[in-house]
């Protein structure tokens, strides 16, 4: 049986009367590696600072590790470590000595702070540096290694590649995809860019204006498809096909297409066309890339 990590019901969240939140469901699975896709302002940071209480919600219900409902109780925050928007240190300490405060709070083993700044690659940076000279990939990585240091069994990201370089992003990308496997780490990362949650994750949602428009895995995702059509009558066709309810799901001058048309439709589409003197001069099947696929989906926001 599948384990639940993080199981969010019906989230809603409005600020100063404009609805963010809109009955945002997902459920993140043990061992996930889970994307939250959206362009920026989808409503990310929103649902991840729900559920690390940071902000209070309107309505919904959030559950963590089959076990607690966070409205009553704060008990299994011990098992979370976040990085929420920019990492916040004290600056004019040393890597080890912010590392060092947060053991002392959470109450781990000294050890955990070597063997996070290893996993994070920091460990041969000179001991006295302090953290307001490290380069935003360096602070990047710090700031993973501060949200593993308790070892919890869900870590949340948020957008933990912004502003880097390629090669930083690669960086923390590798280091991600290792955490469950090796240290038994969920992880929770949101992002707007298809490019680098598709690398990594198994399963993602995709979140527009507020509203979860796709939750499951890339792959069911992209075996999706549509099909194209073009005749000497577009708007014709187009009426004609509303008029047998078909749903055209997008029109333009040159055509129009209809989403996840099977064999024995197209035919009949076609025979329904040429039979009401429409010239058919293209038609065919087009699968979606995850790309066309996201886009279509955040087509519109803000
Ligand atoms: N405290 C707040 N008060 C008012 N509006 C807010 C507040 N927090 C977030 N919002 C608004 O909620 C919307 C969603 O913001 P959120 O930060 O969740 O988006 P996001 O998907 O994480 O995008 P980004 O990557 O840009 O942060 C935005 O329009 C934002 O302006």
């Amino acid at each position: 049986m599948t384990n639940n990590i993080l199981e969010v019901n019906n989230l809603s969240k409005s600020f100063q009367g404009n609805r963010i939140l809109k009955d945002v469901s997902l459920t993140v699975h043990e061992g996930d590696i889970y994307g939250l896709l959206g362009k920026n302002g989808a409503g990310k940071s929103t649902t991840m600072k729900a559920i690390l209480k940071l902000i209070k919600l309107d309505s919904g219900t959030i559950k963590l590790f089959d076990q607690y409902n966070i409205a009553e109780t704060n008990a299994y925050l011990s098992d979370i470590g976040s990085l929420i928007e920019a990492p916040s240190f004290y600056p004019n300490l040393t890597a080890i000595e912010n590392l060092k405060i947060l053991q002392c709070l959470a109450d781990v083993p000294q050890d955990n702070i070597e063997k996070v700044l290893t996993i994070v690659d920091l460990q041969n940076v000179p001991k006295k540096k302090l953290v307001k000279n490290y380069s935003l990939g360096m602070k990047q990585r710090l700031g993973i290694a501060l949200a593993l240091l308790k070892f919890p069994k869900l870590i949340i990201l948020d957008e933990p590649t912004n502003g880097l370089d390629p090669k930083g992003v690669r960086e923390i990308r590798e280091l991600i995809a290792l955490l469950p496997e090796k240290y038994g780490t969920t992880v929770l990362i949101s992002s707007h860019i298809l490019s680098e949650i598709e690398k990594i994750a198994n399963r993602v949602a995709i979140i527009n204006n507020g509203q979860i428009k796709y939750e499951g895995s890339l792959a069911e995702l992209e075996k999706t498809s549509r099909l194209v059509i073009k005749t000497d009558n577009n708007s014709a066709a187009v009426r004609l096909l509303e008029q047998h309810q078909y749903l055209i799901n997008k029109q333009n001058e040159d055509g129009f297409e209809l989403n996840n048309i099977d064999r024995a439709t197209i035919i009949q589409i076609n025979q329904l066309l040429v039979t009401h003197d429409i010239g058919v001069h293209e038609l065919h099947v087009v699968k979606n890339s995850l790309e066309d696929m996201f886009l279509t989906m955040t087509e519109g926001a803000q």
